[in-house]
């Protein structure tokens, strides 16, 4: 089954929530994992249901990168705040430099996140 993240910085979680709700019928299909806040406030929010990691300063973008190094992961959608330094900024470069290193697509804004999402479900109508 098509394995998404979903990871979404405090600013853009908004965003990613509307997101899900407007990909909703399609994330249901998906085998949905994120980092600790993002993934509960999409379940308070949609009937989805998401593996929940760690919060991302805990170490929730570490252990989806590791997913990644294991090639378990087809996509990830991280909406990254721009403007706002992160204490946990390492952890989030080690996670981009993860998906360059095993071409896994990764998104960051909400265009690229639909452009992403759409790339997804037409493989996994393709078969
Ligand atoms: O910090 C994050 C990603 O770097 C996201 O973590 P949360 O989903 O726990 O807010």
């Amino acid at each position: 089954m098509t394995r998404v993240a979903l990871i979404a910085h405090d600013d853009e979680k908004p965003e990613i929530i509307d997101l899900a709700q407007s990909y909703e019928d399609a994330l249901s299909g998906f085998d949905l994992v994120g980092t600790g806040t993002t993934s509960k406030r999409i379940m308070e929010e949609t009937d989805l249901t998401v593996e929940r990691k760690e919060s991302g300063p805990l170490g929730g973008d570490a252990q989806i990168g590791a997913e990644v190094a294991e090639d378990r992961i087809d996509g990830i959608v991280f909406l990254r705040d721009p403007l706002t330094a992160q204490p946990h900024e390492p952890d989030i470069s080690a996670l981009l430099r993860i998906c360059d290193v095993h071409d896994v697509p990764l998104a960051t804004t909400r265009t690229s996140a639909e452009f992403l999402l759409e790339g997804l479900i037409r493989d996994e109508t393709d078969g």
